[in-house]
């Protein structure tokens, strides 16, 4: 029911032989005599900046690349897929940021158009198809064909809708989009105002937008490359009006792509940052009475008879939200990714970067060796392994679910909801701060689009809105936080992640042990630690809100939101810190593995604790000495982790090509690369700039007239 894209762990594999290669994925990188200014430069051969740090590590980086990818065989394909991608030329994104918006919108056809002919021609699989995706790094309209068409068509539609839809959606005979934010409703989803009316007369839907604030608003690839979207309406029949429902509706002609009659579309126009999400055509549309055939409405939770009686199956209502699960659980995944990019760029160029230190003429001292550096650096490097071992328990648990909802079991739904909007806010919140923290942490070369890291960040930072914005996610969190507090004293035993409030007696009054630094090493004082203080404040707040015994509980809930927003990360943090000790509990192979994700999880907890040390005092769960106790810890684990960082980035196993920034370049020759890079700004195409006759020279020459009157 919940049927979204594809489970890669399942997927049949089918490969296409590949060359041998070399251990690191990264063509031979010959420092080129440059072109232009630079020519004092000499051709070099390969070196490697980084040699010495790789040598200090302690653990097998290729094991280590199994731990993150999740499998040999993960390492593998993307491996594959992330060097077919880096060396074949139409991919080059190294100059996207000079595009103008139509440029860059032809370039993202052109380069989605030869992803899908490599696809084909190479037989790929749908695990190496996604990947090569991801690796091609350029948001376009297939993003929104794969990642929500295929998947609510998958979810929402009947045996025989897939069965006329889905081998059309998979030849790309048809390309589809997710349109269902509005100009006047994009949170609120109850809200939306399209109008789907049936009328029995002739058997079809008439599709239509009421008012201004109707206009579907936002829908990536809706505004120039789409045939098809899912839309959401609703649905009127018998003068009652059913609430939001989805229907498949032709916008385009398959002959000239006009619009069909009574469709009005077009994109809403340019997006924060240079290059970034601009590759993406988000849409406005809005329909004048558009006639749709019955059959098109996703009738696999409820339908409309040829008669136009609603009939709504035997299921929670919150199915029609099963897009927007998927989504949420594959952004997760994401956020890992996201943040291990700008932590590569960052661990590798503060290796690099020399600055102060030497009094003599002898060498400067590597940023990274600064104690401030690495207490910004190392946690988000901690996080973006977290971010990775949450999210794979979070898809287990989507498969999970999605198996038991098959079976008509619904008993989990409000489980995988929580999870899933309250991991998407906390990681994509973290990781949007955290690229903006590591552009910072490379200094003035960081602001340099040559760096990568704007772009990263421009295309990042909207997973804090889209699929939800975060506040909102939170707060329904907090609302099933709520709700599970209040059933404690009717005895009722919470589950899943909610399981540990069962404990209620003994976590509100619990003391944390802690009594020297090495004991914040123990898992159990971790774990209390962060047990009690997520169910103190999330009682704390239920409290709040039944005393203000005046008030509705909704107004109440309204009055404490700050403060439940705060009980539901505590929550969120809890479950990421026990995933994250799960993972090292397990059997990991290979030489020193076992003992860097240790050290790497302890990082996240204490550095989480460090950071809202205000919620642990506050709640009781820890004293002052005990906060002081973790910070101290944390510096130890910092030095612990300082010989293995660049390693642990290496562990990524990211290409060149996919990082997309000089500063973290795999053999960090930085300097001539960026020296090179500046040369190919359109700018410096002329030595004298455009303009010079029009604009510098009339005024240095008056200037130089007025002096000469003096
Ligand atoms: C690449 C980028 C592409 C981007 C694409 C997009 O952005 S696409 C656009 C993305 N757009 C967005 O993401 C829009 C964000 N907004 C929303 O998702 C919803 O409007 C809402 C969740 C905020 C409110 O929901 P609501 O209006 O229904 O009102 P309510 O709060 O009263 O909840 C009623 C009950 O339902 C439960 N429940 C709720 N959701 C789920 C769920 N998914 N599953 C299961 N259950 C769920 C909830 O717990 C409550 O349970 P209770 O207490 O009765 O047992
Ligand atoms: C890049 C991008 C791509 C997108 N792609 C798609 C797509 O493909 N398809 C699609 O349908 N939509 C898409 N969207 C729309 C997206 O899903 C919505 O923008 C998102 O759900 C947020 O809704 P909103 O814009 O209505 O924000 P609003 O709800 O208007 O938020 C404004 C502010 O109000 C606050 N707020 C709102 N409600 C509450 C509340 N109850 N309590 C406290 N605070 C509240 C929010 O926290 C926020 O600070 C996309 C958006 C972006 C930015």
């Amino acid at each position: 029911m919940w049927r979204g894209g594809s489970n890669t762990r399942t997927c049949k594999r089918r490969f296409f032989s590949s060359p041998t290669r070399s251990r690191h994925h990264r063509p031979p990188y010959i420092c080129r005599l440059h072109s232009r200014g630079s020519q004092h430069l000499k051709a070099m051969a390969e070196v490697d900046h980084l040699a010495a740090e790789r040598a200090t590590a302690r653990f097998d980086v290729e094991e280590m690349k199994v731990a993150w990818a999740g499998s040999r065989h993960a390492v593998h394909v993307a491996d594959r897929m992330a060097r077919l991608v880096a060396s074949d030329p139409v991919f080059r994104k190294d100059n996207r940021t000079m595009l103008s918006r139509k440029e860059l919108f032809k370039d993202t056809l052109r380069k989605a158009a030869h992803a899908w002919k490599r696809i084909v021609e190479l037989r790929l699989t749908e695990e190496e198809a996604d990947l090569l995706r991801q690796y091609v790094d350029q948001p376009g309209y297939v993003d929104l064909h794969w990642g929500m068409f295929v998947p609510a068509i998958k979810g929402q539609g009947t045996e025989e809708q897939q069965h006329k839809w889905l081998p059309l959606a998979y030849k790309f005979q048809i390309i589809g989009c997710y349109a269902q934010t509005e100009l006047g409703h994009g949170s609120n989803v109850q809200g939306l105002e399209t109008t789907a009316t049936f009328d029995p007369k002739t058997d079809e839907f008439v599709i239509h937008s009421p008012t201004l604030t109707s206009s579907k608003w936002w829908p990536g690839g809706l505004g120039k490359a789409s045939t098809h979207a899912v839309v959401y309406a609703r649905l009127i029949t018998e003068g009652k009006d059913y609430g939001i429902h989805g229907f498949i509706v032709q916008l385009r002609s398959l002959e000239d792509h006009s619009p069909l009659p009574g469709v009005t579309l077009g994109d809403i126009g340019g997006k924060f940052g240079s290059g970034a999400y601009n590759s993406m055509d988000n849409g406005v549309l809005r329909f004048d009475h558009v006639r749709i055939p019955r059959d098109q409405m996703l009738m696999r939770l409820s339908q409309v008879t040829r008669e136009g009686k609603y009939v709504h199956s035997n299921v929670p209502k919150q199915l029609l939200y099963g897009t927007m699960v998927y989504v949420r659980q594959s952004i997760v995944a994401d956020a890992s990714k996201a943040l291990s990019r700008a932590v590569c760029i960052a661990v590798r160029y503060s290796a690099v970067r020399k600055q102060f230190g030497s009094q003599d003429g002898g060498p400067e001292t590597q940023v990274l060796n600064y104690k401030t550096q690495q207490s910004r650096l190392f946690p988000l490097l901690a996080s973006a392994y977290a971010f990775r071992f949450v999210g794979d328990w979070l898809n287990w648990l989507y498969t999970d679910v999605t198996q038991k909802l098959e079976a008509k079991d619904f008993s989990t739904l409000q489980e995988a909801h929580a999870c899933t909007a309250g991991l998407k806010a906390v990681t994509t919140s973290v990781t949007a701060d955290a690229i903006e923290e590591c552009r910072k942490l490379c200094g003035g070369h960081g602001y340099l689009n040559s760096s990568g890291l704007p772009e990263l960040f421009a295309v990042y930072v909207p997973a804090c809105t889209y699929e939800g914005d975060n506040v909102v996610l939170l707060l329904q969190v907090a609302r099933i936080l709520m709700k599970t507090v209040s059933q404690l004293a009717s005895g009722k035993q919470p589950v899943g992640t909610m399981a540990y409030m069962g404990k209620v007696q003994y976590l509100m009054q619990c003391k944390s042990a802690v009594s020297s630094a090495e004991d914040w090493l123990n898992p159990d004082a971790i774990q209390e630690a962060f047990e009690a203080r997520a169910l103190r404040m999330a009682v704390n707040c239920a409290q709040n809100i039944s005393q203000a015994a005046s008030q509705e509980e909704a107004a109440g809930f309204y009055e404490r939101s700050p403060d439940l927003l705060e009980a539901a990360v505590a929550h969120i943090q809890l479950i990421i810190v026990t995933k994250f000790i799960e993972k090292v509990h397990q059997e990991i192979p290979g030489h020193g593995v076992k003992e860097q994700l240790q050290a790497l999880c302890n990082v996240y907890a204490l550095y989480i604790l460090h950071k809202h040390l205000g919620d642990f005092l506050a709640t009781g769960c820890i004293t002052p000495r005990q906060g002081a106790l973790a910070n101290e810890q944390l510096g130890k684990l910092y030095a612990q982790v300082r010989p293995n960082a660049v390693a642990l980035v290496d562990a990524f196993n990211y290409t060149d090509h996919y990082l997309g920034s000089v500063l973290g370049r795999y053999d960090g020759d930085v300097y001539p690369a960026l020296y090179e890079e500046a040369w190919k700004d359109p700018l410096n195409e002329t030595v004298v700039p455009e303009g010079y006759h029009e604009y510098l020279r009339p005024l240095i020459k008056q200037q130089q007239l007025k002096l000469s009157r003096l």
